[in-house]
């Protein structure tokens, strides 16, 4: 599903973020990515949607070779990966709805369509009778929700969620965590860099640890292992 080969990452000041890295996640996988700050858990991430490319090394998605994709092929990788981030990255200008159906849009869904999968989408991440809500009326939880459904509701194959508790807290988080989780039984593969130890801990999935650009640890059921 996800595999890449021998990943070095070089960025052009020099830093080498990561480093003849192999990792292979398959379909279906719930796995965190840990390790300290600047260990290289962004960059990977961001191989796998083409923000960045490698320096050296293969990346396949889906038995597609993504390194090697046209830039015109993008849009379409990226429409399969449903992407988190720690700021939730909504358009305030636009109500919670629109914020999901933009998605939708961008891959040129048809109106009937959005207003077919939007609803479904908000009840699926708690977020019924908010769809005409703006984001500064929402809580930092039901911001990450509407962000999450905006990441499904193209139906991806995976979702990618870059510290996304790392702005809320743990009660909240535990929801999030949750709402993560109950996606990944429904059979979309999730990968989730993060530094929530406790999160971690508690949830028992797969932990891939990173250190200076390389896989140190790579455990089922793993722990956080780290103090902070
Ligand atoms: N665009 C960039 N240009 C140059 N160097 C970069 C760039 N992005 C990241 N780096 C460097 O690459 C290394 C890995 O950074 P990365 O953001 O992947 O780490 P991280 O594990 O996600 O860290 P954190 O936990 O703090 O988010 C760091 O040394 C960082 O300074």
């Amino acid at each position: 599903m996800i595999e890449l080969y021998n990943i070095s990452k070089i960025y052009p000041n020099g830093v080498k973020a990561l480093h003849d890295l192999t990792l292979k996640i398959g379909r279906g996988e719930f796995v965190f990515l840990v390790g300290p700050s600047g260990a290289g858990k962004s960059t990977l991430l961001k191989l796998l949607t083409r923000e960045e490319n490698p320096t050296r090394g293969q990346i396949y998605i889906n038995g597609k070779n993504i390194v090697r994709m046209k830039n015109s092929e993008v849009p379409y990788l990226r429409r399969k990966i449903g992407v988190v981030f720690q700021d939730f990255r909504l358009l305030q200008d636009k109500t919670v709805f629109e914020n999901v159906a933009f998605a939708l849009r961008v891959a040129e869904a048809s109106g009937k369509e959005i207003k077919r999968l939007v609803p479904g989408m908000l009840e699926l991440v708690g977020l019924k009778g908010k769809e005409n809500s703006f984001p500064r009326e929402l809580s930092g939880g039901e911001q990450q929700r509407v962000a999450i459904a905006r990441a499904m509701v193209n139906n991806p194959l995976m979702v990618i969620a870059d510290e996304p508790t790392g702005n809320l807290d743990p009660d909240t988080s535990l929801g999030i965590m949750k709402l993560l989780a109950d996606i990944n039984k429904l059979g979309t593969t999730i990968l989730m860099a993060t530094h929530d130890k406790e999160m971690v801990n508690m949830m028992q999935k797969r932990v891939v640890a990173l250190e200076n650009g390389q896989i140190v640890r790579d455990e089922e059921k793993g722990v956080y292992g780290y103090e902070d």
